[in-house]
């Protein structure tokens, strides 16, 4: 089977990118990543991928004076690449109803926290606040509503008593890194749709450490 072309958003360090980009050179997953995108220059995210060969673009929502024309844009560069998928991770600008429905389905997102609860930013601080005892990752379809997209798999992990926003960060990365290759693999295998019935996913590929199909 022809693999399955990623692009991948990005605006930060790119961790899950590299964890991404670590499972297709490992030929874990059928996929090649055909390009990086990202909405700032600095991103340490677009270093990893230089080094891993892949074509990289900047597209700075500074230079644009709405969000319509801004996505508007980084429809046609995504368009570019041909994708089978396209895959946010880490990209922190809310996206515009006509990129969404124009991907609808062939879009994902990771989001720190087990969604429904703690949608949006700061939710590692909000959990600690809120004196949870669990917290997670959850790995969604996009849809227009922010994280509010049909969840495809999650992973929860303990918040301790002495926790920083920082170290329950790290330990929600660390299942991150695990979950979102496993998502991108079992799309590029069974096609995903939103509508797909999670059983169809074998459920003996979980990882060990606790991932969940949403209830
Ligand atoms: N239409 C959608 N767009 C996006 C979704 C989505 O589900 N539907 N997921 C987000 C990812 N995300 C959380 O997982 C998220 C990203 C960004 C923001 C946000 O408030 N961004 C601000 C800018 C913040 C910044 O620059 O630091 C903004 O866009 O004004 C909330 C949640 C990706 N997009
Ligand atoms: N709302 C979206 C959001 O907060 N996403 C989060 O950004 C981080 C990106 O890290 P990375 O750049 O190292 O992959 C990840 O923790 C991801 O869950």
């Amino acid at each position: 089977m022809a693999p399955t072309r990623l692009v991948v958003l990005i605006s930060g360090g790119g961790s899950n990118l590299q964890a991404i980009i670590d499972a297709c050179e490992s030929g874990e997953i059928n996929a090649q990543i055909a390009a990086v995108i990202s909405n700032k220059a600095d991103a340490y995210g677009l270093e990893r991928a230089k080094q891993a060969g892949i074509a990289t673009q900047v597209l700075s929502h500074k230079d644009f004076d709405s969000r319509e024309a801004y996505d508007t844009q980084l429809m046609s560069i995504i368009d570019s690449f041909i994708p089978n998928l396209v895959v946010l991770a880490g990209f922190m600008r809310i996206l515009t109803p006509n990129l969404v429905q124009k991907y609808i389905g062939k879009m994902l997102n990771i989001h720190p926290s087990l969604l429904p609860k703690y949608q949006g930013l700061n939710t590692h601080q909000r959990a600690i606040d809120a004196n949870d005892d669990v917290h997670g990752v959850s790995v969604h379809f996009v849809t227009e509503e922010l994280d509010g997209g049909p969840v495809i798999l999650q992973a929860k992990v303990p918040v301790l008593k002495d926790d920083t926003a920082d170290t329950l960060a790290k330990r929600v990365h660390e299942q991150e890194h695990i979950i979102y290759p496993l998502v991108v693999k079992w799309f590029s295998e069974h096609r995903l749709t939103m509508e797909a019935d999670y059983a169809v996913l074998d459920e003996t590929k979980l990882p060990a450490h606790g991932a969940q199909y949403p209830q």
